[in-house]
Order: C-alpha cells, then sequence, then structure tokens
C-alpha cells in the first residue's frame, strides 16, 4: 500500500482524494496496489477485529465469513438514486433527485464519517487491463471488507492506475458503511459527472462500486453514448463435439440463474458425445460491434459474487469446485466443525446461524437467502481460456429470461431484432432476495435491467433497436422460462444441466439447422425439436412446458402495451408498433399454429 505521501501523478486524482479527505476526516489514507502482502496484511487486520471470521482451513483452505449488520443483506432500490440533471433523462424506471440536492443530502453524511478509520483509495479496472472495451475507475472506502471483495471482483491496484494514469479519466466512486442505519443510507449515481456516491451500505451490489453501479448504472449511460451495451447478462460459450464454440449471452434478473446457467455441467449423455462448456461471466457483460458487424462481448469482473443457497453438487458443482478454497462468504451459516453451511447442501448440520446465534429453525433459514460467495473467476474449473481477450467473444443469441410460474413457454425465438427487443422490454419475473421488499411479486423488469439501467428505460429500447442497421450480423433472441410450475406447486422443468437441451435447441436455431413451430410469439421447438433422450420428464409436462395459450397471451401482451406506454413518448414508437403486431397476431389466433420449416 503507497502511504499518502505516493499519491498518483494524475493531478485530478489527487486533487479529489484530498477533497474526500477533507469532507470525510480519516485517520489515516492508504492507496491499494493490489498486492498479496497487500490483501494478507487487511485479513489479518479484519480477523484481529472480527469483521472476518476463520473457516476451516483443513476443508476450506483460504477460506472466511463475514457476517454483516443484519439491516444490511442485499440491494436498497427505493434508495438508490440517478441524479441527472433532468428527471426525465433517469426515467421512471429510477429514483431521482436534483444533483445539486442530492450531493448535499449525502455529503451531510459523508462530512467526518471516516474519523478514527483508515480511507483505502482503490484504482480499479473494468475488463481485462489490455482491452478497449474496458473502463477504469477509483473507489475510495471506509470498509476493509469491501476492498478484499474489490481485489477479487475487479483488476484493483498498481496496473490499473497505470491506465488510469494514462488515460487520464476514471469514475469516481466515494463509500462508507457510515453508522449502517437503514435510516441514514443512499447509494447515488452522478452519471454526468460519472461520480458514485454510496453511504450507509456494506453489502455487495451497494458497495462494491465496480459490479452494479458503475458497470451497469454509470455503464450503461456512457453505453448508449458510445454506441455499446452494458447489460446484466452473463456469458457462455457452449463447444459441440465438433469443436465448435458458440457464445451465449442471457440476462435474467438477481437470483434468477445466471451463475448456474454460466458454469453448467453438461448432461452425462451431452458429456460423453463431447459436449464442453466455458464460462466467460456470470453477471454483466459489455457488448458492442466489432468490424465484421457482430456483437463482441468482454466481462467486466474477474470474480464473481454469487448467491450461496441452493448451490450444490448436484445443482452447480462447477461452482461448489471454485469455493472450495480461497472464498469470502458473506451471512451464511457454520457446522459443528466451522464450515460453511447453507440451504440446499445435502451434508452437514448447521450450528450457528448467519447473525452467529445458536440455529434455531424457528429463527427461519439458517443462512441468509441472500448470503453470498466471493470467489476469483480464475479458480473456475470452467474458465474459458478466451475470458480475458481483450477484442471479446462473438455473441451467437442473446437469451432473456425471469422467474414464470406460468404462461411464459421453456423457450421461443423472436422473429427478428425489434420483436426481440419487445421481447426483452416486456420480462418480468417474481422478485427475489437480492433486493430488500417483498419476494414472490411478479414485475416488470426488462431486460433484467430494472434496478440497474441508468437512464430513461424508453431511450434505453430505443438504444437496442439502433443496433439493427446496415451491415450488422445481430445474434437471434430468444427467451427461456426455466421457473414454470406445475399445478402441484413443483418445477415442470428439471432445470440446471438439463438447460444445455435448450441452449442446444438455441444454437441449432442461430445455425438454421433445426425446426420449430411458428406462434403469436414467435417460434416456439415441437416436442421433437428438442434432444430429450435420458432426461424423465412426462410427456403432459412436457406439453405445457411448450405450449402458447393466446388468451393468456393476449391479456399478457395487453399488459406489455400499457407498459410501455408508461414511459411516454420516450417510447420508440417502433416498439409499440411491434406490440401492436403480435397482439394483432394474438387475436387472430384461433386457427392452429403454422409448422415451419428450419432456419
Ligand atoms: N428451478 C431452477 N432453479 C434454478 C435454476 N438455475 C438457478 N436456480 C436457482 O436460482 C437461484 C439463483 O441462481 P443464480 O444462478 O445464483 O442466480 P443469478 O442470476 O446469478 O443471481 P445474481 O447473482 O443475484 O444476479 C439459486 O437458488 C439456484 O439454485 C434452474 O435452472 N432451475
Ligand atoms: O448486485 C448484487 O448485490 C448481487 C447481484 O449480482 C444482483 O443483485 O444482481
Ligand atoms: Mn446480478
Amino acid at each position: 500500500m503507497r502511504p499518502e505521501t505516493m499519491a498518483s501523478k494524475l493531478k485530478a486524482l489527487n486533487d479529489w482524494v484530498d477533497d474526500v479527505a477533507r469532507l470525510t476526516r480519516p485517520d489515516s489514507i492508504r492507496w491499494c496496489d493490489g498486492s498479496d502482502a497487500e490483501a494478507a496484511a487487511l485479513r489479518a487486520e479484519m480477523l484481529a477485529d472480527g469483521t472476518l471470521v476463520e473457516l476451516n482451513q483443513d476443508t476450506h483452505p483460504g477460506c472466511y465469513l463475514h457476517r454483516s449488520n443484519p439491516s444490511d443483506v442485499a440491494r436498497v432500490e427505493h434508495l438508490t438514486l440517478v441524479c441527472s440533471k433532468n428527471q426525465e433523462d433517469a426515467g421512471p424506471n429510477n429514483h431521482w433527485m436534483d444533483p445539486a440536492e442530492a450531493h448535499a443530502k449525502i455529503d451531510a453524511l459523508f462530512d467526518g464519517c471516516m474519523q478514527g478509520r483508515t480511507m483505502y483509495v482503490m484504482p480499479y479496472c473494468m475488463g481485462p487491463i489490455d482491452s478497449p472495451l474496458s473502463r477504469c475507475g477509483v473507489e475510495i472506502t471506509d470498509s476493509p471488507y469491501v476492498v478484499a471483495n474489490m481485489r477479487i471482483m475487479t483488476r484493483m491496484g498498481a496496473a490499473a492506475l497505470a491506465r488510469i494514469e494514462r488515460e487520464g479519466t476514471f469514475v469516481k466512486g466515494l463509500h462508507s458503511i457510515g453508522e449502517l442505519d437503514p435510516e441514514r443510507r443512499f447509494i447515488m449515481h452522478f452519471p454526468e459527472e460519472l461520480t458514485i456516491k454510496s453511504y450507509g451500505s456494506g453489502y455487495g451490489g451497494n458497495a462494491l462500486l465496480g459490479k452494479k453501479c458503475h458497470a451497469l448504472r454509470i455503464g450503461s449511460w456512457q453505453a448508449r453514448q458510445e454506441g455499446w451495451l452494458a447489460e446484466h447478462m452473463l456469458i457462455v460459450g457452449i463447444e459441440n463435439p465438433q469443436g465448435e464454440t458458440h457464445y451465449v449471452a442471457a440476462a435474467f434478473p438477481s437470483a434468477c440463474g445466471k451463475t448456474n446457467l454460466a458454469m453448467l455441467i453438461p448432461p452425462e449423455g451431452y458429456r460423453k458425445a463431447g459436449w464442453k462448456v466455458w464460462t466467460v461471466g456470470d453477471d454483466i457483460c459489455w457488448m458492442r460491434p466489432g468490424k465484421d458487424g457482430r456483437l463482441y462481448a468482454i466481462n467486466p469482473e474477474a470474480g464473481y459474487f454469487g448467491v450461496a443457497p441452493g448451490t450444490s453438487r448436484s445443482t452447480n458443482p462447477t461452482a461448489m469446485e471454485t469455493i472450495a478454497h480461497d472464498t469470502i462468504f458473506t451471512n451464511v451459516a457454520v457446522t459443528a466443525d466451522n464450515q460453511p453451511w447453507w440451504e440446499g447442501l445435502p451434508h452437514g448440520t448447521p450450528v450457528t446461524d448467519w447473525q452467529g446465534r445458536p440455529y434455531d429453525a424457528a429463527n427461519g433459514p439458517a443462512a441468509h437467502p441472500n448470503s453470498r460467495f466471493t470467489v476469483s473467476a480464475k479458480q473456475c474449473p470452467s474458465w474459458s481460456p478466451h475470458a480475458e481477450d481483450k477484442q471479446g467473444v462473438p455473441i451467437s443469441a442473446i437469451v432473456f429470461g425471469g422467474r414464470r410460474p406460468s404462461l411464459v413457454p421453456l423457450v421461443f425465438e423472436a422473429r427478428d431484432w425489434t420483436h426481440g427487443v419487445l421481447v426483452g422490454a416486456a420480462m418480468g419475473s417474481e422478485t427475489t432476495a437480492a433486493a430488500t421488499g417483498a419476494v414472490g411479486v411478479l414485475r416488470r423488469d426488462s431486460m433484467a435491467m430494472k434496478p440497474f439501467c441508468g437512464y430513461n428505460y424508453g431511450d434505453y429500447f430505443a438504444h437496442w433497436l439502433s443496433f439493427d442497421k446496415p451491415g450488422a450480423k445481430l445474434p437471434k433472441i430468444f427467451h427461456v422460462n426455466w421457473f414454470r410450475k406445475g399445478d402441484d406447486g413443483k418445477f415442470l422443468w428439471p432445470g440446471y444441466g438439463e438447460n444445455l437441451r435448450v441452449l442446444e435447441w438455441i444454437i441449432d436455431r442461430c445455425k438454421g439447422a433445426v425446426g420449430a413451430q411458428e406462434t403469436p410469439i414467435g417460434h416456439v421447438p415441437r416436442k421433437d425439436d428438442l434432444h430429450l433422450d435420458g432426461l424423465a420428464i412426462d410427456g403432459t409436462a412436457l406439453d405445457t412446458l411448450l405450449e402458447v395459450d393466446p388468451m393468456g397471451w393476449a391479456a399478457e401482451v395487453a399488459d406489455i402495451g400499457h407498459y410501455l406506454d408508461s414511459f411516454g413518448a420516450r417510447t420508440p414508437e417502433k416498439l409499440k408498433a411491434e406490440q401492436r403486431r403480435v397482439a394483432a397476431a394474438l387475436a387472430n389466433a384461433g386457427a392452429p399454429a403454422r409448422k415451419v420449416a428450419a432456419g
């Protein structure tokens, strides 16, 4: 760590650090270089003051547990603001405050807040350090836990600082855990100033500012200006037995299966035949058109901040292997022999819950439903050899999806880009524990970006449409739903590794190698179009998964129309016309679905 006196060569950076120090009045300032020695020293400090607890080092070498304040366990959407000069630019999809008022409000909280604490200055790079698609930032924080996580989640330290000094621009992120009072908490974004101010929370999405705040909210604003896309998407490479790899980018809302799909293990028959899956990213995707007209994507992150509950050898063995060592666990339970534990693990018994209390089922789950692991991407056994390619990987298909217990089929394909943008805009999903508030409530979550789009959704839809221009070789767009339920309330589709069967159909559609049936909502596979050998699923479940109910869909599409209108004049007319086209097709849908040829 560089002591205060060895500040950066970049005057703008030094000046900002000085200003922040004057406001927050820390006892000392440390510039982080990202080294192992620095990480080890910080860890020792956190173990000494209880910020980290050592886990069983025989079974989990290098693994530690952090228990957060029980009031600080998830993103807080109602306290997350986009403070653009013009309220219309933030749009009805964001909470907004006038920038001057917002600065005044949050600076009053920052005033003197680091007294008695150390202020850490972390230069970081989102994306491979040498990629033209990458962007840099500097986060200032008083939380060593945040430093430890940022070191895993981003390229943090000396190399990032060198790039920042070369480029001269960076996103400014100021964070303090403050007094962890839910009444004194704000996550504010000033896109026109490339600035983030976050106060009063130590939780991942609120505090690791490179992630949702920079890579999505500020990133999406920059992407619109510069002609690229910053999306809440995993990136996965699917290699077929012929050795051909297709990359798929998929947007699912928080806690709806991105990490799992990115690390999928092929079903046994596929594995034997030679199918392989390569993980490029599990949460965020930055993509832009290449010279050949295709979209190329990078993962701006360097690690995974994944949901622990539900992760097991049967659902996600790749993740289990990834987190077997050198991992920070947040808000999980522990067993009698000090191993981390969460709901969904078949073995072990929790003795201490996520709050550090003796486990008692009466207190609810042992691990918090949004408990997380933080781990370096390099530890993932399926980490793609192309994950660090500076030009990114070419995307063959874009997939949207959410938790839809009824109506929405297992998979369907949009007719073209405009229809695909409508499918993404129309996405709905049940809310999850990743944000505070009620769980299981169906809401619209366009492109899984509702909590993350840093500007007006109407403008965002127009930006998406703008990629369809002469010379563009755009990916095909699909929608999936792993979460359809039967009358007994159980999931109809086995999900997880079996999702490869759906990805195979998707990739074959991109190649024109498999058929489908045309319906008013898009192309849906017939049973025979999917490879289902070796899959235990009964015929009626499959019928339900592939059915399109015109009545139910007519109501859904009418609701989508109202939703698009809620963004007023900013919603592109082209998107509304597309919605009317689908509504009209559904109105005519008395006739049986028509068979279409492959391609
Ligand atoms: N039924 C079913 N559940 C799944 C499937 N994939 C993931 N899940 C469950 O959904 C939850 C969240 O999955 P993740 O893969 O961590 O979700 P995510 O989208 O990466 O979440 P964020 O990190 O919050 O963005 C876990 O409890 C999983 O076990 C699936 O195919 N079927
Ligand atoms: O941002 C976070 O805290 C975790 C995450 O990936 C999400 O909620 O989508
Ligand atoms: Mn996420």
